[in-house]
């Protein structure tokens, strides 16, 4: 009989061991870094429907040693204890790996926001911000949220509105959450940051030929096969760039209700309205539907993107699943068990802690921008502009001097005069996050240390960063 699947948080853990057993790391720092601080169980109350809802909550820290601690919250009928403890820990990874200066921290609330309006789902959340709030679990300098699965912007904005009510002399009160629509403190290119994340992931992966050959594959994501899990936020714009960019092709779309296929390729946009307007992916005529969706993860692809939830390629079906490329675009999506069976078959996985770190990316330029009280890269806009335009004169002015008669076309001019905007800052300060990432992975992946593959390499790398944290404070 097979051993139980460990729980998500142990699964976590267990990678963290796998990465810590090739590491020399002073006795007690390595417990003290793989713990969660503290989680924050709350139970509130909210009238609606002419009756009392006791809806439950947590907010919990997994690592303090940067502050303020970052991580989104989310709704779903899935939250736990468990459950957040695990998405915490795993962005105090992710922020170490992709080097933004934050803790780790994860909120959850079990709610199916489906079975709520607007107005209820307001009432909720401005609740819920306000239990996290006064115990400062939202804090522009101590722990700010951000989307996750079953939230978005409406709610961020909701419950930057709550924190700003709640203190009204706060200068920073905008920081205290991201991922906020633009008109409330966002920034241009939040809301598909976790799919460019994962593009930008792929074309990194893509660009190396060793790691390629490891996968079995070649060239570059033009006509790529891909299968993808979960049309969400995450999934969605990731497989709308990589159709729509990159050439690749979507042949399977695995959702709640089941899934489609298409071996000549699924339009994404058009599924996307589709499902807006009828709420399934049922009836969708450019696919054929397949009622037990989980099955098609096992099918025939190049690439297999996770992007809906943790746990779904477990023991049971790892031996099945035939993509020799799995990206974990959702946080944890292969369990532990999974993962070793995965490796002994060869299957390359870019890890979660990787591949979706896009959000919290631009997130944290999203927090620097509400601190700066100015819009992102406007003074670098202004430097550009003045620079360009210094230029242009010169150009002129030797041309009338000389007599050359040289004259720039109005269109090139006004072109090469403009500074980049902030949606060209946010992508290219994301893809260069991206690559360096991977880099600092990869050095790990084929050097010394013996790591066999990118998840425990990328472990390893933000391991080290915690712990040099750590021990610069002193412990
Ligand atoms: N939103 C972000 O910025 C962000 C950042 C990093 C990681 N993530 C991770 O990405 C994953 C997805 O998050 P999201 O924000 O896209 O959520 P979302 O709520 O926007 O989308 C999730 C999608 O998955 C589908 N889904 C849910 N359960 C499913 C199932 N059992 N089988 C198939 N499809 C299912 C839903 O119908 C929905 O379309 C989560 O693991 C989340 O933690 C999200």
């Amino acid at each position: 009989m097979q051993a139980a699947e460990p729980s998500f948080r142990e699964s976590v853990d267990l990678m963290f061991n796998r990465a810590v057993a090739l590491m020399d790391l002073s006795p007690g720092l390595e417990e003290k870094i793989r713990v969660c601080n503290s989680t924050y169980t709350v139970r509130f109350g909210v009238r609606l429907r002419g009756k009392i809802f006791t809806f439950t909550g947590y907010r919990s820290v997994h690592s303090e040693h940067m502050e303020p601690v970052k991580g989104g919250i989310r709704y779903a009928l899935s939250v736990s204890q468990d459950e957040v403890e695990a998405l915490a820990a795993l962005m105090t990874y992710k922020c170490a790996l992709v080097e933004t200066p934050f803790g780790g921290s994860k909120g959850g609330l079990c709610i199916d926001p489906r079975e709520w309006d607007e107005h209820e789902l307001e009432q909720i959340t401005r609740r819920f911000a306000y239990e996290l709030a006064k115990r400062d679990l939202i804090h522009p300098a101590q722990n700010v949220p951000a989307p996750d699965m079953g939230t978005g912007e409406r709610e961020m904005a909701w419950i930057a509105d709550q924190y700003a009510r709640m203190n009204t002399a706060d200068i920073n009160a905008r920081a205290c959450v991201t991922g906020k629509p633009i008109n409330a403190g966002g920034i241009h290119g939040r809301v598909e940051a976790t799919g460019r994340g994962v593009q930008f992931a792929l074309r990194e992966f893509f660009r190396h030929a060793e790691d390629k050959a490891r996968a079995g594959l070649s060239g570059d994501l033009d006509g790529k096969r891909i299968i993808v899990q979960g049309l969400g936020n995450v999934g969605y714009h990731a497989a709308k760039f990589l159709t729509e960019e990159d050439g690749a092709k979507v042949t399977g779309v695995i959702e709640r209700d089941g899934a489609l296929v298409n071996p000549a390729g699924i339009p994404v946009e058009e599924l996307r309205h589709w499902m807006m307007k009828t709420g399934s992916i049922r009836g969708f005529s450019q696919a054929d539907f397949v009622e037990d969706g989980r099955k098609l993860l096992e099918e025939e692809c190049d690439i297999l993107i996770p992007a809906a939830m943790e746990g779904v390629i477990t023991r049971e079906n790892a031996a099945r699943i035939k993509a020799p490329l799995i990206i974990e675009a959702a946080n944890g999506p292969i369990t532990f068990g999974a993962d070793e069976i995965l490796r002994q078959k060869g299957t390359v996985i870019v890890p979660d802690l990787y591949a979706n770190a896009g959000g919290v990316t631009v997130s944290y330029f999203e927090w620097v921008k509400n601190l700066s009280h100015i819009r992102f890269g406007r003074m670098q806009r202004r430097a550009e502009e003045a620079r360009s335009r210094a230029l242009v004169e010169e150009l002129e002015r030797l041309s009338a001097d000389q007599g050359l008669g040289w004259q720039l076309a109005p269109d090139f001019k006004q072109k090469f005069m403009q500074g980049s905007d902030e949606l060209a800052l946010v992508r290219s300060g994301l893809d260069d996050t991206m690559r360096i990432a991977y880099q600092s992975m990869r050095e790990v992946w084929h050097g010394a240390e013996g790591a066999q593959d990118l998840r425990v390499a990328a472990y390893i790398v933000a391991i080290r960063r915690v712990a040099a944290t750590y021990r610069s404070k002193g412990l």
